[in-house]
């Protein structure tokens, strides 16, 4: 007999309390590796609901930041310790939410432990400098203090660690917070949250507003007490989130697309680039802002390179996620399995010539699921939209280069500059690399993908507002500067 189980369903949390969307309305949250097992329901917010989380947050915030930043740090190493006591549940409800394989959603989570740890032992660092004042008997120093309300629009495609990597340090400045988590992952957000909630954070601090990106993300953009919007996902929204927050004068940092480059120099040890190529390009299925999608190659090596990389690729194990043989899971969704494809039409109606994968699984279980083929393209022209635009798949395009100065040139011949790398042995081309390219991270001998949470991340061109996330850079957008004067 079936076991039938209740599916849950999960709700808005504001002020510290669970709550439904005054709507009433719940979408379901469906595991891309089967389309038939819904994971949970979610509420579907208003405006009703937005505007009394950000009430709340509003009004927790004095109180807030009165508190010492040691004070405010050590709620976040609670919500750590509580995160890591659920990790396993957590990683696997990332999995089944938006398919990448259970490994990748371990070290995701354990990633988002670390940032709450970092960011908890910040809150007992320096916000100011003292600076010599012409007035000798003057003392001039500078200090921080926090934005106010602080709205974080996340993706799916890293559940746990970007809305961690935006809330822990908006709060251990002094703000609070206002999340509205992708649709796709908001029963994983909902996780996360419980861990701030049980950790015991002050009423209000902590808010979390489900539903569309059009309602509720946009409306964390226009709301006039949302002081602060930290954004990442597409550029087309991205552009329309700092647009908004801009008009209204309030400060936005926006994290958006990439078109990465990895350049394999004829020095390379082609192993190595192979398995940076593969793990950059393909791994989460391809669905990273910083994965490889560009591969330039020097043209003495490029035949032995491609039929490496062929050669691995054959070997990688499509599957669901939770299984432990898996190597690469589905798309997050269906929409994101269609655009993808769509791509590889346009590849194909272009001219490029597919070399490897290119179609929908379909075999046994796969049907249920939004899997695609890991594809490779050759002979293609930088004009052509799959080297130009962001697929965001499993999808890599090979081109054959001259020489690395080429290579640079043309990996620069982007709207994009997120991140970078380079498989060399050769000083000269590591140093002309890191001068050149115009990415703002920049690797070598080791794959584009990969951000370390105590390190500036973000990007140059059009993949970001110029502002930078991580590590120390993160004060930089959570707080602004006084400067003050003090005579006797
Ligand atoms: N840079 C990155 O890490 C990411 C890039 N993407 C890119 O975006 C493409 C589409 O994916 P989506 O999930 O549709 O990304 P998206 O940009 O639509 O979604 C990102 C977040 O913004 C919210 N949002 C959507 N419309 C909004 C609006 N009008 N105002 C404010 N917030 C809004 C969404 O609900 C989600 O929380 C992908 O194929 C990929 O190319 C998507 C996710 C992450
Ligand atoms: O590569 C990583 O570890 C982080 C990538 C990222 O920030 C993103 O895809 O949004």
């Amino acid at each position: 007999m079936a076991v039938q189980t209740e599916i849950k369903t999960y709700l808005n949390y504001i002020d510290g309390s669970w709550v439904g969307s005054v709507s009433k309305n719940v979408e379901p949250s469906i595991n891309p590796a089967n389309r038939n097992d819904i994971v949970g329901y979610v509420p579907r917010s208003t405006l009703e609901d937005l505007n009394a989380a950000v009430a709340a947050a509003k009004q927790a915030q004095k109180s807030w930041w009165k508190r010492s930043g040691i004070e405010r740090g050590e709620y976040l190493y609670k919500a750590a310790l509580l995160l890591e006591q659920r990790l396993e549940d957590i990683a696997e409800t990332m999995t089944r939410e938006m398919g990448k394989t259970l490994a990748e959603a371990k070290a995701e989570t354990m990633r988002g432990v670390h940032i709450l740890r970092y960011y908890a032992g910040e809150g007992a660092r320096k916000i100011g400098d003292v600076i010599p004042s012409s007035d000798s008997g003057g003392l001039m120093f500078t200090t921080r203090v926090p934005l106010g309300v602080v709205g974080v629009i996340s993706p799916w495609n890293f559940p746990v660690a970007i809305p961690i990597w935006k809330m822990a340090p908006a709060l251990v400045y002094g703000n609070t917070v206002v999340l509205k988590p992708a649709s796709e992952t908001a029963v994983t957000a909902a996780k996360v949250i419980e861990c701030f909630h049980e950790a015991g954070f002050p009423k209000g601090v902590v808010n979390m507003v489900c539903g569309s990106g059009s309602v509720i993300g946009q409306g964390i953009a226009n709301h006039p007490d949302v002081d602060g919007v930290t954004f990442t996902g597409s550029n087309t929204v991205g552009k329309q989130v700092g647009r908004a927050a801009f008009e209204r004068g309030a400060k936005y940092q926006l994290e958006m697309g990439g078109k990465n480059p990895v350049i394999v120099a004829k020095d390379a040890d082609l192993d190595l680039a192979v398995e940076g190529t593969i793990s950059g390009g393909l791994r989460s299925t391809g669905q990273k802002c910083t994965a490889t999608s560009r591969v330039f190659i020097e043209r003495e090596v490029y035949e032995p390179f491609k039929e490496k990389l062929l050669e691995r690729v054959k070997q990688l194990k499509i599957g669901n996620g939770m299984d432990a043989e898996t190597w690469m899971g589905p798309c997050a969704s269906e929409s994101q399995l269609n655009t993808v494809l769509s791509y590889i039409e346009k590849g194909k109606a272009e001219g490029a010539k597919l070399i490897y994968g290119g179609n929908r699984c379909t075999e046994g279980e796969l049907a249920n699921g939004f899997y695609v083929e890991p594809t490779i393209f050759e002979e293609v022209d930088l004009q052509m939209t799959i080297a130009r635009e962001e697929i965001f798949g499993p999808v890599l395009v090979l081109i054959p280069v001259d020489s690395i100065e080429e290579a640079i040139e043309l990996a620069n011949d982007t709207e994009y500059g997120l991140s970078a790398s380079i498989y060399t042995k050769n000083i000269g081309n590591i140093l002309d690399f890191i001068k050149d390219i115009e990415a703002g991270l920049v690797k070598v001998n080791a794959e584009t993908a990969g951000v370390e949470y105590q390190a500036p991340f973000g990007g140059m061109k059009q993949s970001s507002s110029h502002s930078r996330e991580q590590g120390q850079a993160a004060i930089e957008f959570f707080t602004t500067i006084k400067t003050v004067f003090v005579k006797a």
